[in-house]
């Protein structure tokens, strides 16, 4: 029992752009920890650029609660290069997947992979709900309170695995690990055809009054501070800057992003439930 989880470091590890990665992420770290007994836990934001320029390493008595949001189907591919710094050395790893209640599709599958690659023990895999990043109606307000009472139900089934039975920590050794996914999910345009979001950027109307937060905020760094309506990096589409602008100054009005944006918010109008797996 000599790795009993009242001994072990918890954290939660997470890249956030609009907040809901956050809130589950370190939802689940403190109830682990307060499960565990413990009254300190770590929070590892690597939203900004400058986290992501630090190299990270856990040990074997870490737990580590990691979670990124949903990008179209798949974890983030601006994150894959930085994930795969990190230096899990066996220590344990929650992965946490978020989504827009359209569908996680292969994201879940591929963050396990990449934190199994980083060496950690992924010991379960969750996936969560989260106000869509292009609306403010789809999944609004997710992850709301039911939300977050699943996230404790689901620490405490992590305990108990933990605490009870720790040979469960062996448990990639017996997943097939078959690295295929299916391509990033891709909308389309009115005749069908799949469109492009890449070269799309947000305008900024007169309300603007060069507060800078959407240029704080912007996981990438490419809004200029200088001038907040020009970028000097690309676009993820992570809508950051505009659901922290305090005038709602910030916006996309491309034609097939809106297009999409309402397709997202009327087929995917029922609410979906957390999961939790424990071997995938
Ligand atoms: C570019 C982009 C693509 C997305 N693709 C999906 C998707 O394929 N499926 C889905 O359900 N949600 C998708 N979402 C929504 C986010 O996964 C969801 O809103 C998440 O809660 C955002 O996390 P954050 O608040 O930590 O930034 C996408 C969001 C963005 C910005």
């Amino acid at each position: 029992m000599e790795r009993e989880i009242i001994n072990r470091k918890i954290s939660a590890f997470y890249f956030s752009a609009t907040g809901t990665t956050k809130k589950i992420t370190e939802k689940l770290a403190l109830e682990i920890s307060a499960g565990a007994g413990q009254n300190s836990w770590e929070i590892i934001d690597f939203t900004l650029p400058e986290a992501r320029k630090k190299q990270y390493s856990f040990t074997e008595d870490d737990i580590v609660v990691v979670g990124v949001p949903v990008i179209a189907g798949r974890v983030p591919n601006v994150l894959l290069k930085f994930l795969n710094t990190v230096k899990g050395n066996k220590a344990t790893a929650v992965a946490i997947v978020m989504y827009g209640n359209r569908n996680y599709d292969d994201a879940l599958k591929e963050l396990w992979d990449i934190l199994d690659e980083d060496g950690f023990n992924v010991l379960c895999g969750c996936a969560f709900i989260g106000e869509h990043s292009f609306s403010d109606t789809l999944a609004m307000n997710r992850p709301d309170e039911e939300d977050m009472n699943t996230a404790a139900d689901f620490a405490a089934k992590i305990i108990k695995i933990i605490n009870e039975e720790p040979k469960i920590n062996a448990v990639n050794e017996y997943k097939v690990i078959e690295k295929v996914y299916r391509d990033y999910y891709k909308p389309k345009d009115r005749e069908g055809n799949p469109v492009d979001f890449r070269k799309i950027t947000p305008k900024t109307g007169d309300s603007c009054t060069d507060c800078k937060i959407c240029a704080e905020v912007c996981p990438m760094g490419s809004i200029d501070y200088d001038n907040v309506s020009t970028l000097n990096g690309i676009c993820i589409k992570c809508c950051a800057c505009i659901k922290k602008c305090p005038v709602h100054a910030k916006y996309f009005d491309d034609e097939n992003f809106v297009k999409h944006k309402i397709e997202l918010e009327e087929e995917n109008e029922a609410r979906k439930l957390p999961e939790f797996f424990l071997i995938m």
